[in-house]
């Protein structure tokens, strides 16, 4: 079984203005709102493509309801646990470009971690654990490897999608994927990264720290895979993006999705760079109809 953890949801509450003025009052033309969250947007994307995953989190509030309503009605199963304030909500104002507030996070109570710890105790040899997005405040920053620790030796294979240091102090856990943008990757390291070279060279870096494969998005500008034997790197179509919001979350649930059907790593990657990319330049997720548009175009080189 896949399951996957959202310490942080959010409602995303998607807002479309002509132009964004700074101290006046805007009236939205479109808006949309559904539960989000990264570990979230990965059960979504799965269940678009046909595949079952648990949903595992902390919830709570009027948005709290919100967010087990969307995900009960897109067909996903979850535990979540119930916390007594309001999960966040996420705006992303659409204008010209795009302006994303985070809401502040609610207060997870010591207890509720627990059932959360007691949660992920059962997991065992052939599920899959998904660790995505950011870490509640309330929470220890190193909440990622503690999770981790407590799996040593069961055979869970972990997909990390975090940054700064709830990805630094998960590396060395060993997860199986990491999936970083290249200003989170760059970020660890102190560098910029603008090209593929560099971001497979910053991936061997995370790979030395622990990494056993890593996905480096890069926007625009496709993504690299690396691991101990092989270095990939796609290009993608060039094309007006539509909604970039869950695009990182359609690539890591794109290679989870290929990974459990066996494919070798660099179909798994070239899959879950037209997830990613299929999403971008979408009105919605991407479903397995939309890839298939996609995939032609996405093109994967060896990269020595
Ligand atoms: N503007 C874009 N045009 C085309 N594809 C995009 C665009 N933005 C993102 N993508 C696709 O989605 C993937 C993940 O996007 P990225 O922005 O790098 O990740 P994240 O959402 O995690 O920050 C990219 O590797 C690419 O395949
Ligand atoms: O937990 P974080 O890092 O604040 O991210 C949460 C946000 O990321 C998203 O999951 C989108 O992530 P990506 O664009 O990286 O795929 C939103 O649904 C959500 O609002």
């Amino acid at each position: 079984m896949i399951y996957t953890v959202t310490l942080n949801p959010s409602i995303d509450y998607h807002v479309w203005v002509p132009a964004l003025d700074k101290g006046t009052i805007h009236e939205a033309h479109k808006e949309w709102k559904d539960a989000g969250g990264k570990g979230i947007n990965v059960s979504k994307v799965l269940r678009l493509l046909g595949v079952d995953s648990t949903a595992l989190g902390f919830v709570g509030g009027f948005t709290g309801a919100f967010i087990r309503q969307q995900v009960e009605r897109a067909g996903i199963a979850h535990q979540f646990l119930s916390i007594e304030q309001d999960s966040r909500i996420n705006i992303k104002i659409k204008a010209d470009t795009e302006t994303d507030i985070s809401g502040v996070s609610p207060e997870i109570p010591a207890e509720a971690l627990q059932q959360l710890f007691a949660q992920i105790d059962l997991l065992g040899p052939d599920d899959y654990l998904v660790l995505a997005g950011s870490v509640p405040k309330s929470l220890p920053l190193d909440i990622y490897p503690t999770i981790m620790k407590r799996l040593q030796g069961k055979g869970v294979r972990v997909f990390l999608d975090a940054k700064g240091e709830a990805l630094k102090s998960g590396l060395s856990e060993q997860p199986f994927l990491i999936k970083p943008n290249h200003h989170e990757l760059g970020e660890l390291f102190g560098v910029e990264i603008t090209t593929h070279n560099e971001a497979i060279a910053c991936g061997r870096k995370a790979l030395e720290l622990g990494a056993q494969n890593v996905i480096v998005s890069m926007a625009e500008q496709g993504a690299v895979f690396v691991n101990r034997e092989v270095a990939f790197a796609a290009r993608i179509p060039k094309r007006k993006p539509v909604n970039s919001i869950g695009a990182g979350d359609s690539m890591v649930a794109g290679f989870l999705y290929a990974h459990t059907k066996g494919w070798r790593a660099e179909e798994a990657f070239r899959f879950a760079v037209a997830a990613g990319t299929t999403t971008a330049l979408s009105e919605g997720f991407c479903t397995h109809e939309t890839i298939r548009t996609y995939l032609p175009e996405i093109s994967v080189i060896t990269v020595e």
